[in-house]
């Protein structure tokens, strides 16, 4: 990353530290979740007990021979981190490594019978049909009567705090969902994302999803509203190639919330013929880009999806694993500007995020030490704390 003066890229070898937890205790929890929830055969079960033997002693080790994506993979450093411990290796790619060979694991590469099968279809399916889900969706008939500002603003707030709707983070955060979210937000930049989406009906907004679900349907919700009222003329989802922590959006995730939107009646109906016609019409647009499940952060992005992204009017990056990626994985002081740490991002790009992880960036000092203060580190990691941030420029900054 261009002119940055270094901070620390996050490892999970901390005992007692966030990530570390999540390498030796989110992970093995996961494991033992998806082998409850599937009729796995003998084969299935070995393979998970050698990855959870492997991710919690072992180190990491080669993919198969014949894994479909070996180069794209030693493209992404596995040659470099082969046979090291899960825990010295940074963060974000043993996170990744996991979850890619949790996959394997359970056949889902194939070839055979549990191709294609996702291991936390079961967990997406559950949240998508859940009372909460039809208690959102029948709110958003009273926002029909609302001005556009106030609507678009109740839309960005659900898509935002949608992200809090995270399987793998409530498996070791007890209790996230039912914590009082702060009233308030930690950065705001919404005046300049608004600005970024003038209702001139030109321009395409690129939205890179995160969770499936109860976060997905508000990001769809904002997406339609902003389709509808000419704040974009057309909107590219990028979502997963594969099923990646837990709950995050795969293209048939987006499939059973563009139907659970269209059978809910009332204005979420609405919302779902727009967005079908837009489908239909090329308006909108799902991508699922191989390096959405890099471990890598955006930083390194290859060149296609860099001229995408220079291409968009806006992107819009959803959630806390988005957010890492795209201001590198590391130990910034919380003061950095956050346009400093996107420098390298080749189109104007805003985030939405709550915050369930120690990175974070373009604090005032006044906000930090207010909740140093109020919290002494939870809110880094509890989901109770969001932030929307906006780089409007798409160019180096000069410092
Ligand atoms: O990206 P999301 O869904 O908002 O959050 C992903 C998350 O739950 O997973 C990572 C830890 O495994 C953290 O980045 C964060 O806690």
């Amino acid at each position: 990353m261009p002119d940055t003066p270094f901070a620390p890229v996050i490892l999970g070898n901390e005992p007692g530290s966030f990530p570390h937890s999540v390498l030796a205790e989110r992970h093995p929890a996961i494991i033992g979740q998806v082998r409850d929830a599937f009729p796995y055969g003998p084969g299935q079960h070995r393979a998970l007990d050698e990855l959870l033997r492997s991710c919690t002693e072992g180190t990491i080790e080669p993919l198969p021979a014949d894994a479909p994506d070996r180069d794209r993979w030693h493209g992404w450093g596995l040659a470099g981190h082969t046979g090291r411990p899960w825990f010295d290796a940074p963060w974000l790619w043993s996170e990744s490594y996991f979850y890619r060979r949790l996959l394997d694991a359970v056949g889902w590469f194939g070839p055979g019978p549990w191709q294609g099968v996702d291991p936390f279809r079961p967990f997406k399916r559950a949240e998508l049909d859940a009372p909460e889900t039809d208690e959102e969706l029948a709110a958003l008939d009273g926002l029909r009567d609302l001005p556009e500002q106030e609507r678009a603003k109740a839309l960005l707030h659900g898509s935002l705090w949608g992200n809090r709707a995270d399987l793998g983070f409530r498996l070791s955060a007890a209790g996230a969902e039912a914590r009082e979210a702060s009233p308030g937000l930690v950065a705001d930049d919404s005046d300049v994302l608004w600005s970024l989406l003038p209702p001139d009906e030109t321009g395409t907004l690129v939205l890179v999803a995160d969770n499936a679900g109860r976060e997905l349907v508000p990001d769809l919700l904002l997406i339609a509203h902003l389709l509808a009222g000419g704040r974009t003329a057309r909107a590219v989802l990028h979502v997963k190639p594969y099923p990646y922590y837990v709950s995050d959006a795969t293209t048939a995730d987006v499939v059973d919330a563009l139907r659970r939107l269209r059978t809910a009646g009332g204005a979420a109906a609405e919302h779902a013929r727009v967005l079908w016609s837009a489908m239909a019409d090329g308006r909108l647009a799902v991508r699922a880009h191989p390096f959405s499940c890099a471990p890598l952060p955006y930083a390194d992005m290859p060149d296609d999806l860099r001229a995408e992204f220079a291409a968009a009017t806006l992107t819009i990056v959803k959630g806390d694993l988005n957010y890492r990626r795209l201001v590198g994985d590391r130990r910034w002081p919380p003061t950095t500007p956050f346009r400093r740490t996107t420098a390298y991002f080749p189109g104007p790009v805003a985030a939405l995020r709550t915050l369930k992880s120690d990175v974070i960036t373009g604090l005032s000092a006044a906000t930090e030490a207010a909740l140093v203060a109020a919290g002494e580190q939870s809110w880094r990691t509890s989901g109770t704390h969001a932030l929307i941030q906006a780089d409007p420029s798409g160019q180096v900054h000069p410092e």
